[in-house]
């Protein structure tokens, strides 16, 4: 099978005198799940509404599996599968004659249109209610029928922003599962305020604010570029007393009480764990709680993002 690719090429979109994408480049190979992260207003929707043939760039353009969006809209299209922000259109149709006339849309007809309008009902557990109307449906259940229609027809592309905005938690754990089953041979890109979604879902991260990309990594290599990446972090009993101790550490840049809680910042290379746990011991203290820190993934966002504010 060919590889699925998708390409970014100089993505500008300009509504009157605000740009909100300003040059985007980037491409993406089958089996990434991409997290577009950024602040409200950073040009995410619009990028994806780029990607997807929605709306016309001011300039630039992307090429999905070969296919220029802007010049062979229709070839580009049938390769990829959207889901926009909000409710499916069409509320007065019943779920099942939705699915029906998007699998119609899709160029499907007779038994085939209805197989296919069934199977996406069965994947994302819309099988109680085929029957009834749209509008008349809870938000998580229009969020998996607008799912569902991304899906139907299987694509390689998959462009889906904020998949699992007004999910309870367990319809949330269930849609993250389905992105992840379906990744292995397709391009998922899905946008998210939620980061511990990208950590659950993602193999890459993108952050965009202001219509620029600003970060372009794995969830792993973002929480690398946390201050708090290999500290160790415990809740003692008397956390100015461990704090003065532990802060005479040669392996020790810094530490600091937060919350009751004592933090201590590697120096250069150093690696804290054993020497942290070895004072602990030797002082008798009474810990509640200590842990290596892999980073924090809100405060990595914050940096990066405020910093493109103040510049
Ligand atoms: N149709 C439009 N006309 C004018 N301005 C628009 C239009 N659509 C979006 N914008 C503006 O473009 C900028 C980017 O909007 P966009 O919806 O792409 O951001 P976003 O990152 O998806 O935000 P959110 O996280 O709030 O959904 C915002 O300043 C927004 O107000």
């Amino acid at each position: 099978m060919s590889q699925v690719r998708v390409e970014a090429r100089a993505l500008i979109k300009r509504y009157g005198n605000l740009t909100a994408v300003r040059d985007l480049e980037f491409e993406i190979g089958s089996g990434e799940v991409l997290g577009f992260l950024g602040p409200n207003g950073a040009g995410k929707s619009t990028t994806m509404k780029m990607l997807t043939g929605f709306l016309a760039p001011s300039s630039g353009t992307a090429i999905i599996n070969g296919h220029d969006i802007v010049e062979d809209s229709l070839a580009a299209r049938r390769c990829m599968g959207y889901l926009p922000e909000g409710a499916p259109a069409y509320g007065e149709m019943t779920v099942r004659a939705f699915l029906e006339f998007v699998a119609g849309a899709r160029g499907y007809s007779g038994a085939e249109a209805r197989s296919r309008a069934a199977a996406a009902l069965e994947r994302l557990n819309l099988s109680r209610v085929p029957e009834q109307p749209i509008e008349t449906l809870s938000k998580g259940f229009k969020r998996r029928v607008g799912l569902a229609q991304a899906i139907l027809h299987d694509p390689d592309v998959l462009i889906l922003d904020e998949p699992t905005d007004g999910l309870d938690p367990n319809q949330k754990h269930e849609v993250r599962t389905l992105i992840r089953e379906m990744a292995a041979d397709k391009i998922i890109v899905i946008s998210t305020h939620i980061l511990e979604e990208v950590a659950a879902v993602c193999n890459r991260a993108m952050i965009i604010a202001d219509g620029r990309l600003l970060v372009d990594d794995t969830p792993a290599g973002l929480l690398k570029r946390s201050r708090y990446h290999n500290a160790v972090t415990l809740e003692v009993d008397q956390p100015e007393r461990a704090a003065s101790v532990l802060s005479e550490l040669s392996q020790a840049r810094k530490v600091e009480i937060r919350e009751g809680e004592v933090t201590v910042f590697p120096a250069e290379g150093a690696e804290l764990l054993e020497v942290v746990s070895g004072v602990v011991r030797e002082q008798g203290w009474a810990v509640r709680e200590l842990r290596l820190e892999k980073g924090r993934m809100d405060e990595v966002f914050r940096q990066v993002t405020q910093q493109e504010v103040a510049a």
